[in-house]
């Protein structure tokens, strides 16, 4: 098969092939209907800290944009639905040609114009790779922030002003050291849906705490089109790099808000 991707020829509808668990019980993304979330009060707060990297890139990877570290630097992830401490790995955006598609997960059937994928991995193992490899729903912890359109995004401004540098897939960019990726965060990590999931892109494991945020992060009109004058592997634009909603199956999704 052709590398995977988003195109008629090698989209989510042929993921399978390579990837026998695109059929699975435990797949990412979800319709997160609100009529059937569950409540629970048991949920803690959130606490991500994020120290800036000193070595880090911003690279198209042919599928998405994505900030990625060198090294671990004690950024990290506990609270919420999470029984142990996660290492931040990288984050990257999926979006649309267009602001009436582009997130991956959906509220009552509502797309988002993009989502932010904050990726971390369950300290307990050695590293990154051994946790999505890990078996079961704790190998990683993804933070899920939904885009929409308004003012501009003063913390994700570093970054979307890097994006015309990674237009081409297989380019890289040093992100500068000053970037304050904690910025990007709402002040307090409330209000969010969690469930059991998978990655969104092959290899689809089955691995994913997913914590998707109900509150929706602002961009300017011209952030969104920075995103969509990138050009993905197969030479097109990339917009358009979004699962559809998988089966829920007999899952649960919880909510820390009423
Ligand atoms: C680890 C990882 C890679 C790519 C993705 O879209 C997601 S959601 C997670
Ligand atoms: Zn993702």
């Amino acid at each position: 098969m052709a590398p995977w991707g988003y195109e008629k020829d090698n989209g989510p509808a042929h993921w399978h092939k390579d990837c026998p668990i695109a059929n699975g019980k435990n797949q990412s993304p979800i319709d997160l209907i609100n009529g059937e979330v569950k409540y629970d009060s048991g949920l803690k707060p959130l606490t991500a800290k994020y120290v800036p990297f000193s070595d880090a890139k911003f690279l198209n990877n042919g599928h998405s944009v994505q900030f990625q570290p060198s090294a671990g630097n004690g950024s990290e992830l506990t609270g919420g639905p999470l029984a142990v401490k996660y290492n931040f790995e990288q984050f990257h955006f999926h979006w649309g040609n267009n602001d009436t598609e582009g997130s991956e997960h959906r509220v009552d059937g509502k797309m988002y114009p993009a989502e932010l994928h904050f990726v971390h991995w369950n300290s307990t193992n050695p590293s990154f790779k051994d946790a999505v490899g890990s078996g079961g729903p704790n190998g990683l912890a993804v933070l899920g922030f939904f885009l929409k359109v308004g003012a501009e995004n003063a913390a994700l401004k570093p970054i979307t002003d890097l994006i015309p540098k990674v237009k081409d897939a297989g380019t890289s960019v040093t992100v500068p050291s000053n970037f304050d990726m904690q910025a990007i965060l709402p002040a307090t990590l409330t209000d969010y849906y969690t469930y059991d999931g998978s990655l969104t892109t092959p290899p689809l494991a089955e691995c994913v705490k997913w914590i998707v945020f109900k509150q929706p992060l602002e961009v300017s009109a011209a952030q969104m089109e920075a995103f969509r004058s990138v050009i993905n592997r197969d030479g097109k634009p990339m917009g358009g790099n979004y699962r559809p909603p998988c089966p829920l199956h007999d899952r649960a999704v919880k909510t820390s808000f009423k």
